[in-house]
């Protein structure tokens, strides 16, 4: 989904004479990773948000594309100077010129893959006899898994089915056939790891020390039986050259970064060659002739060959069939929200101007088109220049800022730099408003760029050196509120990210690479239940349960809100996916495979090595011994105070203070809150109706799930008009386990016990 630091296509536009791009939109993505069948959840892997953001995506490549075909027109034409002959061969080859600015562009297809791939190289051919050898360049995936109905035998994955059928109708056809797959999914390149086929494992932090004793020796040799049918199995053919990957994170950034550098990004290509394909013929035809222009004579044919991108999300699995349909009906009956309402357009009407910015790196138009939900955390189009937009302005302060007219060409010394920017850089604080539940600039929101193609970890990376470089040349101070040094020119001095900043944003980089990594080494294992350990869980399955955490009825307000942002924007903050990932996996002991097919479905970053790693690490089936556990409620407290998450999300609570807003269940009303409440509802029946049962203590709902009654609840809320039970659901777990206390608290409560005065 980009032209820049794209090695498939950097490498096919070096090395052929002609470069089709090539994006094949395969249904089997919209059906469900496990049917309901089988146990699944039976949403479509691509949900509506994502299927949303990758149509943009796809429609801002190909425009890309155009323009870089008209740039090598442009090119191609300008040493001809005036116009030369219309007929003959300069004619021709000036058609082609022509053409070629008509030309560029993203061939798209509808199908499975290795059906549609051999069908579009007898396109090719038909129009280009004299075509000799073809070679495939693609962007490999981690996971691959057996896929069945593809024509073999046995079941195999995508890209070996593609592989065979593209080589076998090469040989049939009498053409030469080459295939180059290629990496660029990770900060770090698998070449460059240091943990090879032949390592000695003393990267995995030394984990070799289970000897001594009998039980020690067995459990060692299970381990290895398990291993060596791990690595046997086809689908997890990448396991023996990571088999000395660390388990655990810290030890692999450490092992990493101290091992490896950085490739260097590859530049987007100046060039397209032209593509293949009867334009050609067309062009010289024309050219003799000399009749109609170039491009008028292959119009039909050119429209032929790009192909249509769907027009609409809905469109799309109407095309995918009516399993893909089902899908679609069973997700938006979980979630409780109808697609084909929020997402009507066409994303090619709204294309993006890439000119005005808005204040956190979008475009304007971007930020209109982008607004299918004014709430969304993330209101961001897809492509590769928003990307980049967004990386500036979070880096930076200013989405259109050039680091190399800028930060990069201070004279060295300088006390301030030369171009203003917008605002201060969001990564100033990044450290602080990472873990923040809420805002559009509390992280970078790269994570769906990333997924999609849009921009490289490495480029991110690169950019976060540069600013790192240019703080150290403008020797500005470095840290929130400390006065801007430097003088002249009236402009403030503005601050450049710290290098912990910096630091902590390239780690965060190397998480990202951390699970991509594991899972190439753990394969299949990962998906599931068991887990990457393999660790024997019985996990429960309740439609009930299920349906209230999908939906965003739990009763907890932190979680709820969470859910329902995603169901209806795509984006969930990390805090937020932890907890609600905590709650499903160890609260309601609810079988996790679940929770990670809905976020696959859902999240606009949706990445299977990402996303099911840290579900396993949630389920306590990883390769993390760590067994985290969140206090839902208390995590809200903390991490969205004001509780505007809720607020958002939840119309039903929008008008309770923000301490109800975090626990409705509450049942007295602080001094401040009484006298709201009052004014609130004095003109409300409910008022009189929940102020009795408050008095009372009676008639108030006083059941979890399951029975378990822990008294009455909610007569602070009801004071408000909020009935719970009626207006919000009852909390399914009992709210008390799910709050703990508040740093502060902590803070304070050691602090007593410092002096003598608590016990711990
Ligand atoms: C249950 C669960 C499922 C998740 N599923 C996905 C997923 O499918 N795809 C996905 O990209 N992330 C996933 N994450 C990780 C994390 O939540 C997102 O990467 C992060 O919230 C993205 O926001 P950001 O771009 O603003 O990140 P920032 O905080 O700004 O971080 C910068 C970049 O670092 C990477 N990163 C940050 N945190 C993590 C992390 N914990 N793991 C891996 N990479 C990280 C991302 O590429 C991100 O863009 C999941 C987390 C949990 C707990």
């Amino acid at each position: 989904m980009r032209l820049d630091d794209n090695e498939a296509l950097t490498s096919a536009v070096r090395h052929a004479d002609a470069t089709l791009a090539v994006h094949i939109l395969d249904p089997r993505d919209l059906l469900p990773r496990r049917p309901r069948s089988e146990g699944g959840l039976g949403v479509p892997k691509l949900g509506p948000p994502r299927a949303k953001f990758m149509l943009e995506g796809l429609n801002e490549l190909r425009r890309q594309l155009q323009e870089l075909g008209r740039a090598s027109g442009a090119q191609a034409l300008a040493p001809a100077g005036p116009p030369g002959p219309s007929t003959g061969p300069a004619g021709a080859a000036r058609a082609e010129a022509e053409l070629s600015s008509e030309c560029g562009g993203l061939v798209v297809r509808y199908g499975r893959t290795e059906q549609v791939l051999p069908r579009l190289l007898g396109q090719v051919l038909e129009a280009h006899p004299e075509l000799r050898h073809v070679s495939l360049h693609y962007h490999m995936e981690p996971l691959l898994e057996p896929e069945q109905g593809t024509g073999a035998g046995a079941a195999e994955d995508r890209e070996a089915a593609v592989q065979r059928t593209v080589t076998a109708w090469a040989t049939k056809q009498g053409v030469g056939c080459s295939v180059h797959p290629h990496w660029d999914k990770t900060l770090y390149h698998p070449d460059d790891l240091p943990y090879g086929l032949y390592g000695t494992g003393k990267a995995a932090g030394g984990s070799g020390g289970g000897g001594g004793g009998k039980t020690g020796q067995q459990r060692a040799k299970q381990q290895q039986e398990r291993q060596e049918r791990h690595f046997t199995q086809p689908a997890n053919r990448d396991a023996q050259r990571y088999r000395t990957l660390p388990p655990v994170m810290t030890d692999f950034r450490r092992t990493t970064q101290s091992a490896c550098d950085v490739r260097a990004c590859l530049p987007p290509p100046a060039m397209l060659p032209l593509p293949p394909g009867p334009w050609r013929q067309a062009a010289a035809a024309a050219a003799t002739a000399g009749g109609a222009s170039a491009a008028e004579a292959v119009a039909p044919a050119m429209d032929s060959l790009w192909g249509e991108i769907p027009g609409s999300v809905t469109a799309l699995y109407e095309a995918a069939g009516p399993e893909a349909v089902a899908a679609l009906a069973r997700l938006q009956e979980l979630v409780g929200l109808d697609y084909s309402r929020l997402y009507p357009g066409n994303p090619a009407a709204t294309a993006t101007d890439g000119t005005a910015a808005t204040a956190t790196g979008g475009t304007a138009a971007a930020a209109a088109a982008a607004a299918s939900d004014p709430r969304s955390a993330f209101p961001f189009r897809a492509g590769s220049g928003e990307a980049l937009r967004r990386l500036r302005y979070y880096v930076w302060g200013s989405a259109d800022y050039d680091p190399e007219a800028g930060a990069l060409a201070l004279p060295e010394g300088q006390q301030q730099l030369q171009q203003p920017l917008a605002s201060l850089p969001s990564l100033l604080y990044f450290t602080n408003t990472r873990a923040q539940a809420v805002g559009v600039d509390s992280s970078t929101k790269l994570s769906p760029f990333c997924a999609l193609g849009c921009i490289t970890p490495r480029r991110i990376y690169q950019e976060v050196e540069a600013v790192r470089v240019a703080a150290k040349a403008a020797a500005v101070p470095c840290s929130v509120g400390a006065e801007a040094g430097g003088g002249g020119g009236g402009g403030a001095a503005h601050l450049l990210p710290a290098p912990a900043e910096c630091d902590w944003l390239a780690m965060h980089l190397c998480i990202r690479d951390f699970w991509t990594y594991t899972v190439l080494k753990e394969g299949l294992a990962t998906l599931d239940e068991r887990g990457i350990v393999g660790q024997p869980v019985s996990w429960r399955r309740d439609p009930e349960v299920l349906a209230r955490w999908c939906s965003g009825r739990t009763g907890l307000p932190f979680v709820d809100a969470n859910m329902r942002e995603l169901a209806a924007t795509g984006w969930m903050s990390n805090r937020g996916r932890q907890n609600v990932a905590s709650l499903l996996a160890k609260d309601l002991q609810q079988d996790w495979r679940w929770g990670a097919e809905l976020f696959e479905c859902l999240l606009l970053d949706s990445d299977v090595a990402v996303n099911y790693c840290n579900w396993n690490y949630f389920a306590g089936v990883g390769n993390d011994p760590r067994n985290r556990r969140f206090k839902t409620v208390t995590q809200g407290m903390q991490y969205d105070e004001d509780a505007v998450l809720a607020a958002t999300w939840l119309p039903e609570l929008a008008h309770l203070p923000p301490r109800l807003r975090h626990a409705p269940w509450s049942n007295d009303l602080l001094p401040a809150e009484q006298e709201l409440a009052a004014a609130a509802t004095a003109a409300s029946a409910a008022f009189s109706a929940g102020a009795t049962a408050h008095n009372a203590g009676a008639g108030m709902p006083t059941v979890g799930l399951g029975g378990e009654v822990p008294g009455p609840m909610g007569a602070a809320a009801a004071a408000f008009g909020v009935v719970l039970g009626r207006d919000y659901p009852l909390p399914i777990v009992d709210p008390v386990e799910q709050t703990g206390t508040l740093p502060a608290e902590e803070k304070a409560r050691k602090a007593a016990k410092a002096r003598g005065k608590v016990k711990l």
